[in-house]
This record gives structure tokens, sequence and C-alpha cells, in this order.
């Protein structure tokens, strides 16, 4: 796997949001099996919490400084009078990345880009935006082609739903077309997507049948509401044993002295390109991942 070391996709299965001013969550989230965790500062802290939620993560990563887990924390609007607080916590506490809510336009990103460059000069941190609103799913593809240090797109559908008047069903029908604009703005630009929480924490099947939706769409992972919903979004948006015995039959199979001068062989009756190796490589990259992450737990 030496020619992918630098290059093997993050794995972004499970995001788990965890409200800042909740401190029991705060005590679990480390200990949990997803694969990054979206401390929360906005619509989960009320306006009177948010300064004991600040003070609750500074404690909270002081405690902590480095994690298996990818870090992210949900900052405010800007143009809020929480937003430039939540932002100098940020600079502080350094997490792998800042997600921003309700973006609409490229710019937003670009202002949070300068005042953390102000903030914390020495070492930039990645951006998320939050695409929850009309105009931010209308404006996604230059949301993604245009903001230098985007690393991912997360789907907010409470706030779409609510902004649009789509009802709650079972299959998405309707947002179904939005979900496939975010997913093409993302890839087209390197910019990694992520499907939005499912409310209903006790539905199981529902909930599993929306992972395998988001999966087929192809987003990378759900951002979640419950622990309980970490086990069923690893298993639908990681590598399946069947995906993980294909990838290795074509890795093998282009190892073959008779298929190195190859770009397309036959691999029991099915074309397979260089692509395809190029793919497999990546899930068995991202396989061995996942196993050293849980070893070293
Ligand atoms: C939804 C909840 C309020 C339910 O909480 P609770 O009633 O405490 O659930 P349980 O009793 O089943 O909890 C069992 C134990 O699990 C811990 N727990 C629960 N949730 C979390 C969590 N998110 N992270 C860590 N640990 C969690 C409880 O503390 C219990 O532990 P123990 O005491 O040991 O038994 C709650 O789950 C919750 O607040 N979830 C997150 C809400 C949130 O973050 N909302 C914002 C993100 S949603 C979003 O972004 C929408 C988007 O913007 C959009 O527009 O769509
Ligand atoms: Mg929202």
């Amino acid at each position: 796997m030496e020619f992918l070391k630098d290059h093997i996709p993050p794995v972004r299965r499970s995001l788990l949001s965890v409200p800042a001013d909740n401190r029991r969550a705060l005590e679990k989230a480390p200990k949990l099996d997803c694969d990054g965790v979206i401390y929360d500062l906005e619509d989960s802290v009320a306006p009177e919490k948010k300064s004991e939620a600040r003070d609750n993560l500074a404690q909270a990563f002081s405690q902590q400084p480095q994690s298996q887990q990818q870090r992210i924390v949900r900052i405010n609007p800007l143009e809020s009078e929480f937003g430039a607080d939540d932002l100098k916590l940020v600079a502080k506490i350094k997490p792998d990345a800042v997600a921003l809510p309700k973006v609409e336009h490229a710019s937003e990103i670009a202002e949070v880009v300068d005042m953390l460059a102000q903030f914390a000069p020495v070492r930039p941190i990645a951006l998320w935006a939050m695409i929850e609103t009309p105009k931010g799913v209308l404006n996604a593809s230059s949301i993604a082609a245009e903001s230098k240090g985007l690393k991912c797109l997360v789907v907010g559908l409470n706030d779409l739903r609510k902004e649009t008047g789509v009802l709650p069903q079972a299959g998405r029908a309707y947002l179904v077309p939005w979900l496939m604009q975010i997913v093409l703005a993302g890839r087209a630009y390197g910019v990694d997507v992520i499907d939005s929480v499912f409310n209903d924490f006790k539905d199981n099947a529902g909930f599993a049948s929306e992972c395998a939706q988001g999966r087929a769409m192809g987003f990378s992972g759900k951002m979640l509401i419950h622990p309980a919903q970490i086990e069923m979004a690893n298993q639908h948006f990681g590598p399946d044993p069947q995906s993980l015995e294909e990838a290795e039959a074509i890795v093998s199979a282009f190892e073959q002295p008779e298929a190195r001068s190859l770009n397309v062989i036959n691999l029991n009756g099915k074309m397979i390109e260089r692509l395809h190796l190029v793919q497999a490589k990546t899930l068995l990259a991202q396989a061995a991942m996942i196993l050293e992450r849980k070893r070293s737990r």
C-alpha cells in the first residue's frame, strides 16, 4: 500500500454530534467507536449556556490533547453574538476542523479562514461547511469550488426541511435531488460529503435504510446524534467483507505477470480496469486504518 500512504482519504463513516454543554456526553464521546466527534456549540446549546459550553470544550481538550477520533467543533454563525468567541476558542484548542453552520456563500468560509489566521497563524485548521438552507444547496458547487481549506460538506436536513417545507418522509424522495446536487458538488472539487442526522434514534430499521441510501448516493458517512447509531453507520459506510474480498482479488489479479502490461482484464466474467485497482487499494488501505485504530484503542 506504499503508493497510497499520503493519499488515503480519511475514514468518515460516523460523526457523532455532542452538545458541548452536556458534560456527561463529553466524557463519554472519546471512548466511543465513531470516526469523528462534532462538538456542537450551535443549535443544541441554549444561548445562556454558550459560555459554559466553551469552557467545557477547553477543559475536555486540555485533558486529552491528542485523539484517535477526528475532532470537529461546530461554531455559531459568525454574524451571531457568539461566533467570534467560538472562533477564539477554536484557535486555542486546535481541533482537526471547524464546522460552519448554514453556509450559503464561499465568502463565509474565506472570512473564517482569515479570522483563524489572525487568531492562530501557525497551524491552519480545516473547514467544514453545513449545507442546510435553500441557498446553501443552490450554491453548493461554488462553495466547494472556491473555498480554500474546505474539507467536508455536511448536510443538515432539519434546517433544510424547516426552510423549504419538505416533510420528513421515509425514502426522502423530494430531498434526493438536492442531496445528489450536494454530493456532486463535493466530489467535483475533492471535498468530502457527509449525510444528515436521522432524528429518531430508536428506529433502527429506519436508520439502517437511510444509511444504505446515503451510502448508495455516494456519501462517505453520516452525522449522528446518539451513540446507538455508531455501529450501524460504521457497518453501512465501512468496507464490508464481500467488498474486501473483491478488492483483494483485483489487487492479486493485476499482480499476475500476464496482467502487468494490461489496463483491462477479465476477472470471473467481469471487466476490471486499473481505475478499479485504485479503488480496491484505497478500500484495503482504509480497512487497514480502521483495524489499526481498533487495535490501538
Ligand atoms: C437526543 C438526545 C437528547 C437523547 O439524549 P438522552 O435522553 O440522554 O438519551 P439516552 O438516555 O438514550 O442516552 C444514553 C446514554 O448515551 C449518552 N448520550 C446520548 N447522546 C449522546 C451523544 N450525542 N454523545 C455522547 N453521549 C451521548 C447519554 O449521556 C447516556 O449516557 P449514560 O448516562 O452513560 O447512560 C441526545 O442523544 C443528544 O443530545 N444528542 C445530540 C444532539 C445534538 O448534538 N444536536 C445537534 C446536532 S443535530 C444537527 O446538527 C441538525 C442539523 O443542524 C440540521 O439542521 O439537520
Ligand atoms: Mg442545522
